[in-house]
């Protein structure tokens, strides 16, 4: 995956938190994930008043795309998060336990491991899906 690729996928995802329905944290996160035939899904999270039904970011672009389209291959996301207006420009943020077992459900259905762009002040953590989730549980175990 080349830098730039890695770089628009990022602005991606900034852009997607400005979309935030947040106003219990104020924290505002954009997730953005790169499927093979080239498409971007974003979403970002969406608040409740019952604060535990809040809807992380990346949950939501995967029902964007297991709800939209048949099967995307997922090949890379990208995840910002912070203050509004202000994506990327403190602690870096990853994906919470809950969004890495979404994440995982469509990366075994396309049968990849994505890599995953965690965007902070600190710069870009790298990593890998499993590197999240090792010995995942997921479609393949139920057989
Ligand atoms: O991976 C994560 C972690 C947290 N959040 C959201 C949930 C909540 O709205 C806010 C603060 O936890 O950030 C996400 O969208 N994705």
């Amino acid at each position: 995956m080349t830098e730039s690729k890695r770089d628009a996928l990022i602005a991606a995802a900034r852009e997607a938190a400005a979309g935030a329905y947040a106003p219990y944290s104020n924290f505002h996160v954009g997730a953005a994930l790169l499927l093979a035939d080239g498409s971007v899904v974003t979403g970002a999270n969406v608040e409740n008043a019952s604060y535990g039904l809040a809807l992380c970011a990346e949950t939501v672009a995967v029902g964007k795309i297991l709800s939209t389209v048949e099967q995307g291959t997922l090949e890379a996301v990208a995840v910002t998060g912070g203050a509004p207006g202000a994506p990327g420009e403190g602690p870096t943020v990853t994906p919470c336990g809950r969004c890495r077992q979404v994440l995982n459900e469509i990366a075994q259905l396309g049968g990849t491991n994505p890599v995953i762009w965690c965007d902070g002040a600190d710069g870009v953590l790298e990593l890998r899906l499993s590197e999240l989730l090792p010995h995942a549980f997921g479609p393949a175990n139920l057989g």
